[in-house]
């Protein structure tokens, strides 16, 4: 008999944290979930009364977060109250890349989840389940084990110590699908080696999600299987990102070549569109993790394999970028040039490593005038996500970044339009409007393959769309 989960702890309330929670107390009304994190900002936006103010913009989750929260969902900064009391802790803090010493650029930062173990280590006074949910190394959970069972106040090996179960629980949600996905998940992944504690957690997810879409496996391949998943994914789209470049110069139509491939049911059509590059907190660091953890073993073959999928989607926004110069007559220098869209991919306000980052700071090199307008990302967000490169002085990004919330704003006598997000807001706009505010020739460079060329071209547009190629 497995124990019954009554309460529930998540460390970390953010893109993850949040949704996933919102979701499980949504679901499990018989269980308490209570969400903790250090960021108060963060905490008490989760509170608030205006449903509009969330953190997290996920279509469908302010109705989620609207039925459970004061009833069996709770948002808040007591972490060691809230350990404390649950059976259940989920740790869903984030695990950046590293930035300095031993695998910095490459390895994943694990300070987060260390401090974690800690303070439950610290707080426990009984025995509890702890669930990776955060995307971790293979091999991490025995780190937790070693922390969790050698510190604290009645460390597990000691007479009436506190028994802890490790779980791996990736998530696989992705950002502006997150409550569908949460909703209807492929597959919830468990590695546990208690079968016990395995059943704890199949059981809280068994008020949704059927038995067969709920795997089992050893924590090693859990936590291998999140990284892999990633990697497959993001070299789909590097795949095809590459054969964009061959088809402009041939004359192929990369829409045209995805449809005709993933038509084959062994390749499936998912994960074919081509794009400006993948951006998103995710893809780039889970891939330059597995990159490290194979260069650690020896598996320099294996390491190179998977690191060429992060150089060809660098290549893809560099290349980008350097058409928009390239076109504009060799010099974008004090040339306004709008930008529709600055998150990662539609439906969300995330910006982690969204390829409009990267195409803007190439383009600000060549002295660009930049006017960036974005659905749901904040102006603060798009100055934090320069100042964030070092490129240049804040003083300057400011000065060469101007960010507005009215599209037809954004393109008032720019040269140029770069659409770096597919919201489908975009294709919708009055383009005649567009054009007629626009300096000639009126340059279109579309980065994901959204608009109607042959409409934009009647207008008089010059247009060029990533895979298809044109514009001169
Ligand atoms: N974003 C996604 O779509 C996604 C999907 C699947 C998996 N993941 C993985 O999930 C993890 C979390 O990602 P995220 O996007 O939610 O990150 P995030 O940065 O949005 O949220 C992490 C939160 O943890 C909090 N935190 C950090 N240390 C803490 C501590 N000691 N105590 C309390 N709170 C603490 C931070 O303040 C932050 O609010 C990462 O490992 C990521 O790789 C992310
Ligand atoms: O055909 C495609 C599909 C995606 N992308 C881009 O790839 C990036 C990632 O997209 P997506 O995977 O949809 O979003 P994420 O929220 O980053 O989700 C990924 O990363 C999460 C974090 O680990 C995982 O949980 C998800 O399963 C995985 O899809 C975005 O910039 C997309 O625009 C393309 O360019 N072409």
């Amino acid at each position: 008999m497995s124990k019954k989960i009554t309460k529930i702890c998540c460390i970390g309330a953010g893109y993850v944290g949040g949704p996933t929670m919102a979701v499980i107390a949504q679901k499990c009304p018989d269980v308490k979930v209570t969400v903790v994190d250090i960021n108060e900002k963060r905490i008490a936006a989760w509170n608030d009364e205006d449903l509009g103010k969330l953190p997290v913009y996920e279509p469908g989750l302010d109705k989620v977060v609207e039925e459970a929260r004061g009833r069996n969902l709770f948002f808040s900064t007591e972490v060691d109250k809230a350990i404390d009391e649950a059976e259940m802790i989920f740790i869903s803090v984030n695990t950046p890349t590293k930035t300095y010493g031993k695998g910095k650029g490459m390895a994943a930062d694990l300070k987060f989840i260390e401090l974690c173990a800690r303070q439950i280590a610290r707080v426990a006074k009984d025995d509890k389940i702890v669930v990776e949910k955060s995307t971790l190394p293979v091999r991490t959970a025995q780190a937790l084990k070693s922390i969790l069972h050698n510190t604290g106040s009645s460390p597990a090996g000691k007479e009436g110590g506190v028994q802890f179960d490790i779980l791996s629980n990736p998530e696989f949600l992705a950002e502006g699908t997150a409550v569908e996905d949460l909703h209807a998940p492929d597959r919830v992944l468990i590695g546990g080696d208690n079968p016990e504690a395995i059943q704890a957690l199949v059981d809280v997810y068994a008020h949704w999600v059927p038995a067969a879409n709920i795997l089992t496996t050893n924590v090693w391949s859990s936590e291998l299987s999140k990284l892999t998943a990633n990697a497959f994914l993001a070299q789909r789209v590097s795949s095809i990102n590459a054969l964009s470049e061959l088809c402009e110069k041939t004359g192929a139509d990369v829409n045209e070549v995805a449809r005709a491939i993933g038509t084959d049911s062994r390749i499936g059509p998912k994960f074919l569109k081509a794009s400006v590059g993948f951006g998103g907190s995710c893809f780039q660091k889970d891939i330059l993790n597995l990159v490290y953890i194979a260069k650690s073993y020896g598996l320099h073959e294996v390491a190179d394999y998977w690191e060429q999928v992060i150089l060809m989607n660098d290549h893809q926004k560099r290349r980008f970028a350097d058409n928009i110069v390239t076109t504009l007559y060799n010099t974008v220098s004090g040339k306004k040039i709008a930008f529709l869209g600055w998150a990662f991919k539609k439906d969300t306000n995330d910006t982690r490593e969204s390829a409009a980052i990267h195409v803007a700071d190439y383009l600000l090199n060549e002295q660009a005038e930049i006017v960036v307008y974005d659905p749901k990302v904040t102006e603060e967000q798009i100055y934090a996500d320069l100042d964030y490169l070092n490129t240049r002085d804040e003083k300057e990004n400011r000065k060469l970044v101007t960010v507005v919330n009215d599209p037809y704003k954004a393109t008032d006598e720019a040269h140029a339009i770069a659409v770096l997000t597919e919201w489908d807001e975009f294709r919708a706009y009055d383009w005649q409007r567009i054009y007629d505010l626009m300096l000639k020739p009126s340059f279109v460079f579309d980065g994901r393959a959204v608009l109607d060329r042959e409409k934009l071209k009647n207008f008089g547009f010059e247009i060029y769309i990533i895979g298809v190629g044109s514009c001169g």
